[in-house]
């Protein structure tokens, strides 16, 4: 696969996967079926318990492969996974749907969901209103956002329905110009991704650099990258609240005893 600009194949890709899925079940069945969802885990208050108490919120993923590493666990088993995050101290999920490129899928989230009591995101690229309602069908408790996918417009109508249909929404920045658009939303949580999502580059100081742009208030997200406690104690250190971690954890033989090595 070429590295450059994954990104914009990843969201070409989607467009047809979109096309696909809409015609196999049109938005106002879609619609309809949000009716029947279960009901959601409030996901925000679930880190916010956490950062209340003076520790770090932990949203633990579940990705069996990425375009940046390609697999990264072999022997793959979503609830098993979930449980173990659970014990491990996690607040939230994170679940990859997305086939083409990270192996993941829809039934993943749903059973890892169901393997545990914890809120879910569901970690897709979301490029329509249709997915939104989607996620809530599938169960998740929060969708991910990614500026760098979307205009103004199409952002600002998938958070609008996200809240209003009960879910989070987690705003995810790479740089100055999407921070300014994501400020501008009415709420979400906010993620910084460390990871160059079209050159795959991760620093660590991107999170750094930006957190100096975000009102104190704000809580912070940062997400990828983060591989030791002194990469969780330097993040703390400046303030941030939140970590989404993938990779670490998926590499060990315990993801969440890992985990809880890394934050406890
Ligand atoms: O991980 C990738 O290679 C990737 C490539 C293109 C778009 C998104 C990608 N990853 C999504 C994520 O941002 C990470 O899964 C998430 O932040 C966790 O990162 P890590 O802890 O480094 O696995």
């Amino acid at each position: 696969m070429p590295r450059s600009d994954i990104l914009r194949t990843i969201l070409a890709r989607k467009a047809e996967e979109l096309a696909e899925r809409r015609a196999a079940v049109p938005l106002d069945a879609m619609r309809a079926r949000t009716a029947d969802a279960p009901p959601v885990r409030p996901f925000a208050a679930a880190l916010e318990a956490r950062i209340a108490d003076g520790r770090a919120g932990v949203i633990a993923e579940i990705k069996r492969a990425s375009p940046s590493k390609g697999l990264i666990r072999e022997h793959f088993d979503p609830p098993a996974i979930a449980r173990s995050y659970a014990a491990g101290g996690a607040s939230c999920l994170s679940v990859l749907t997305d086939r083409d490129f990270f192996q993941g899928d829809d039934a993943y989230l749903m059973a890892a969901r169901e393997a545990c009591g914890l809120p879910v995101l569901r970690k897709d690229f979301v490029i329509d209103v249709y997915q939104v309602y989607e996620a809530r069908v599938l169960g998740a408790d929060c969708i991910l956002l990614i500026v760098a996918a979307l205009d103004d417009v199409v952002l600002a109508e998938c958070l609008e329905l996200a809240q209003k249909l009960g879910m989070d929404a987690l705003i995810e920045v790479h740089d100055a110009d999407e921070l300014r658009r994501a400020l501008a939303l009415p709420g979400g949580l906010l993620g910084i991704n460390n990871r160059n999502l079209r050159t795959f580059e991760t620093r660590l100081e991107n999170t750094l650099d930006l957190l100096e742009s975000i009102p104190s208030a704000r809580r912070v997200i940062t997400e990828s990258g983060i591989r030791s406690r002194e990469d969780v104690a330097r993040m703390r250190a400046a303030g941030v609240h939140a970590f989404l971690v993938g990779e670490t954890f998926m590499r060990a033989d315990d993801p969440g005893t890992q985990l809880a090595a890394l934050f406890d």
